[in-house]
């Protein structure tokens, strides 16, 4: 076999990217990425559409050559500037989209279709397992056209876990599924993969998936990984603003550092490593504004968790199912800020209420700047 052996100290993940770019038509759409997937692992490649997630897959697949840079799994080189091993010899399984199952063959057929090496019997026995792990015994005689959408997608599961690939790749598998089911089917999806001891790319655009699949999540813009981590580690302690706001809404106060400190309406920040005049934000999502009742004109007291208080009026509330949307109007500033609140919390429009801001769930960046986090605030 043409490849290669990189040695390395360190335990070699199942597939790494390293420095990979790739330019369609004089425009750069991944730039210099590097991506480590380690074994029996989920990564998510994350990122909004057109930033380059699909690509970085079919490199990582390759179905595309990268323009410059490596792919390697457990240490032996895939594909560099001298060798390019085609998809079928990575022993790696794709799942895309439009997860075509072959109208044509039975669901026995279409699982076992990359089972031809196996005996009869072996191969029957790999089906029938498979069939019984999706929930789906009775089916093997069944065409896809008779299948329901999550059914199929069950299906096409089984068919790319058939072989046993060590690596699956997972183009938005479920976006073809109403959301109800989608929920489902993830996580079987996710038992079954784990269950298998599969390491697997899966490339969406929703941070909820993200959550819900991943062991790692990548977070990409514009070619590039601005972020990763864990799940709990990028929601709780994004790079930038935007990295904030791609898991949810945010809210943004904003203020001048001086002499190291920022006054806002809801007391001192501390602003260290900021410039002197330079313009701050501070992001908080909204389940982590409080609110609280006004007490003739005063408030709750300054604590050192949350800060002073601020007062506002209710714009409107909303009922979002498990969930409040108080949208609240600064009397500060006349600037709009959002709380959620769990359960039924419905106050009348123009409504006076006391905002304060969880101190630990601030995120505190220069204004208008992307990747120049520093930690939150204590
Ligand atoms: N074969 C191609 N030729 C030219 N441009 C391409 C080609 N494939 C992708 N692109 C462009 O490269 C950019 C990145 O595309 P890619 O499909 O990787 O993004 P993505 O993050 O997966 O987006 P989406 O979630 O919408 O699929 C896009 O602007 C796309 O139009």
């Amino acid at each position: 076999m043409p490849t290669q052996t990189v040695s390395s100290q360190k335990p070699q993940p199942s597939l790494e990217l390293d420095h990979v770019s790739r330019v369609y038509d004089g425009r750069p759409v991944v730039r210099d990425l590097s991506l480590r997937l380690e074994p029996g692992q989920v990564t998510c490649l994350l990122g909004p559409s057109g930033c380059g997630k699909s690509t970085t897959l079919r490199m990582a697949a390759g179905v595309e050559r990268q323009d410059s840079g490596r792919v390697l799994s457990e240490g032996r080189v895939l594909s560099d500037d001298a060798i390019h091993l085609p998809p079928e010899r990575r022993e790696i399984g794709l799942m895309f989209q439009d997860f075509a199952l072959f109208p044509h063959l039975t669901v026995a057929d279409n699982i076992g279709f990359g089972l031809r090496a196996l005996s009869g019997r072996e191969r029957a026995r790999r089906i029938g397992d498979l069939l019984d792990r999706i929930g789906l015994p009775g089916f093997a005689d069944s065409f896809p056209h008779q299948l329901s959408g999550g059914e199929q997608q069950r299906v096409a599961l089984a068919r790319a876990l058939a072989p046993q690939p060590r690596i699956l790749l997972m183009d938005e598998p479920f976006s073809g599924l109403d959301n109800r089911l989608r929920d489902e089917i993830r996580d079987e999806t996710l038992s079954l993969l784990k269950e298998e001891g599969t390491t697997v790319l899966l490339v969406t655009h929703e941070p909820d998936e993200a959550m819900r699949m991943a062991d790692q999540i990548c977070l990409m813009r514009q070619g590039r990984i601005v972020q990763s981590g864990a799940p709990y580690n990028v929601y709780n302690t994004p790079v930038d603003r935007d990295a904030a706001a791609f898991f949810s809404d945010i809210n943004v106060v904003r203020g001048v550092s001086r002499n190291a400190i920022t006054e806002t309406p809801f007391g001192q920040f501390l602003t260290p490593g900021f410039g002197e005049e330079e313009n701050v934000e501070i992001i908080i999502r909204p389940q982590h504004l409080k609110l609280d009742f006004d007490r003739s004109g005063s408030g709750p007291n300054p604590t050192p968790q949350d800060g002073a208080p601020a007062r506002g009026l209710v714009e409107r509330a909303r009922f979002m199912g498990h969930e409040s949307l108080v949208e609240m109007r600064m009397e500060y500033d006349g600037s709009m800020l959002k709380a959620t609140i769990p359960g039924v919390f419905l106050p009348q429009a123009g409504t006076p209420l006391w905002m304060s801001l969880r101190r630990d769930r601030c995120f505190v960046f220069p204004a208008g700047t992307r990747r120049g986090a520093t930690a939150p605030q204590k």
